[in-house]
C-alpha cells in the first residue's frame, strides 16, 4: 500500500517523501508546482495537479490503494494571507475540503497533516504546549486552525483519524545534499541571511531590535526538517497502529534570538556581511517557542539534530552548491 503526499514537491514535503522512499514506502504525490519543485522529488509517482480538481483526485485514489495521506499542500506565507485572504481559504481550507472528501468516498481514513504555531497567535506563555490557547493573528494561522477543526468533526462523523502536527520554525537540508529550501520570494531568515552570505544580498534585515528580549530580537525555535519529516513517519505509524486523533507540536524547545542566528552564520560560513536593523515587521511575536513533551512522549520522537549549528551547516551546504536553488541541476 501506498502512502498519499500532498504538496510532495515543496519543502518540507519533499524532505519527509524522501524519508518514506528510504524506508521503502511506496509513495504517491500531488503537487501543482505552484511553489513546488519537480526536482525536489526524490522519487514517487507524481501526479502533477490541484486538490481542488475533484476528478484528478478521484483517478489518484482510483489508481493507487492508498493506506494513508499526508498532507501538505497549501499556501503557507503569513504576509501574503494578509493581503489575499481569498486564495488561502480557497486553497488551505477548500483544498483540504476536496481531499476528505475523496478520502472518505475510497475509504481512506487516517491523515497526518502540517499545521503550524501560527494557530497559537501571540503566545500565553513560554514553552507553548498543544493545550494552550488558539488565537491566530494572521489569515494563515486562522485557516490551518480551521482546518484542524474540520478534521475533528470529519473524525466525529465520518471516522477520518487525523493528527496535526504544529510546526514551529522548519530549517535546514536533508544531508544527501540534494534538496533544500527554495522558495519564491524568499522570505524564511535563515536562507535570506545564507544568501546574504553568499552576496547574493547587499545586506540582512534584522525586524526590530526593540522587543522585549535579552538581545531585543525575536526569539524563535527552530527544528531540522528532517527531525519533521521523522516526526510524519511517526505520525502515520501512531494512526495505522490504532492511535487517536491527536495533535503535537514539532520544535526543539530552545529558542535563538535572530542576533544568534546570524552570529551562528557567521560562524559557520566564515563569511562577513552586512546587517541592518529595520522597523519591526508586523504580527511578529516576540518568543515563540515549544514544549515537543507531547511528541517526545507519545510518538517516541526525538529531534537529533537538535543544534542551530546542524541546522545551518546543512542549509549552508545546500546554499553553497545550489546557489540558483532547484535551477542549478
Ligand atoms: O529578513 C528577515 C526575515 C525574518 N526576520 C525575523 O526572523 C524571525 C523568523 O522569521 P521567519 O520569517 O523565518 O519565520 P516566522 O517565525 O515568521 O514564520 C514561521 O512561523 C510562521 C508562523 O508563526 C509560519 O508558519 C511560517 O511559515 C514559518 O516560517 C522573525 O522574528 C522575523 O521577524 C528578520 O529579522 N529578518
Amino acid at each position: 500500500m501506498a502512502i498519499l503526499v500532498t504538496g510532495g514537491a515543496g519543502y518540507i514535503g519533499s524532505h519527509t517523501v524522501a524519508e518514506l522512499l528510504s524506508r521503502g514506502k511506496e509513495v504517491v504525490v500531488i503537487d501543482n508546482l505552484q511553489s513546488g519543485h519537480r526536482e525536489a522529488l526524490l522519487g514517487g509517482k507524481l501526479y502533477e495537479g490541484d486538490l481542488r480538481d475533484k476528478e484528478l483526485l478521484a483517478k489518484l485514489f482510483a489508481e493507487n490503494d492508498i493506506e494513508a495521506v499526508i498532507h501538505f499542500a497549501a499556501n503557507s506565507l503569513v504576509g501574503e494571507s494578509m493581503k489575499d485572504p481569498v486564495k488561502y481559504y480557497d486553497n488551505n481550507v477548500y483544498g483540504t475540503l476536496c481531499l476528505l472528501e475523496a478520502m472518505d468516498k475510497a475509504n481512506v481514513r487516517k491523515i497526518v497533516f502540517s499545521s503550524t504555531a501560527a494557530t497559537y497567535g501571540e503566545p500565553e506563555k513560554v514553552p507553548i504546549e498543544e493545550s494552550d490557547a488558539t488565537n491566530p493573528t494572521n489569515v494563515y494561522g486562522e485557516t490551518k486552525l480551521t482546518m484542524e477543526r474540520m478534521m475533528s468533526w470529519f473524525d466525529k462523523v465520518l471516522g477520518i483519524k487525523y493528527v496535526a502536527l504544529r510546526y514551529f520554525n522548519a530549517a535546514g537540508a536533508h544531508e544527501s545534499g540534494k534538496i533544500g529550501e527554495d522558495h519564491r520570494p524568499e522570505s524564511h531568515l535563515i536562507p535570506l541571511i545564507l544568501q546574504t552570505a553568499l552576496g547574493q544580498r547587499e545586506s540582512i534585515s534584522v525586524f526590530g531590535d526593540d522587543y522585549d528580549t535579552p538581545d531585543g530580537t525575536c526569539i524563535r525555535d527552530y527544528i531540522h526538517v528532517s527531525d519533521l519529516a521523522d516526526a510524519h513517519m511517526r505520525a502515520v505509524d501512531y494512526l495505522v497502529s490504532g492511535g487517536d486523533s491527536n495533535v503535537f507540536n514539532l520544535g526543539n524547545g530552545q529558542g535563538f534570538s535572530v542576533t544568534e542566528v546570524i552570529a551562528k552564520v557567521r560562524e559557520v560560513t566564515g563569511r562577513e556581511f552586512t546587517v541592518v536593523t529595520s522597523p519591526r515587521r508586523s504580527g511578529d511575536p516576540a518568543i515563540l517557542i515549544a514544549s515537543s513533551d507531547k511528541a517526545r512522549t507519545v510518538l517516541g520522537w526525538n529531534p537529533s539534530r537538535d543544534k542551530l549549528d546542524d541546522i545551518i551547516r546543512s542549509a549552508w551546504e545546500w546554499h553553497l552548491h545550489h546557489p540558483n536553488g532547484y535551477d542549478d541541476k
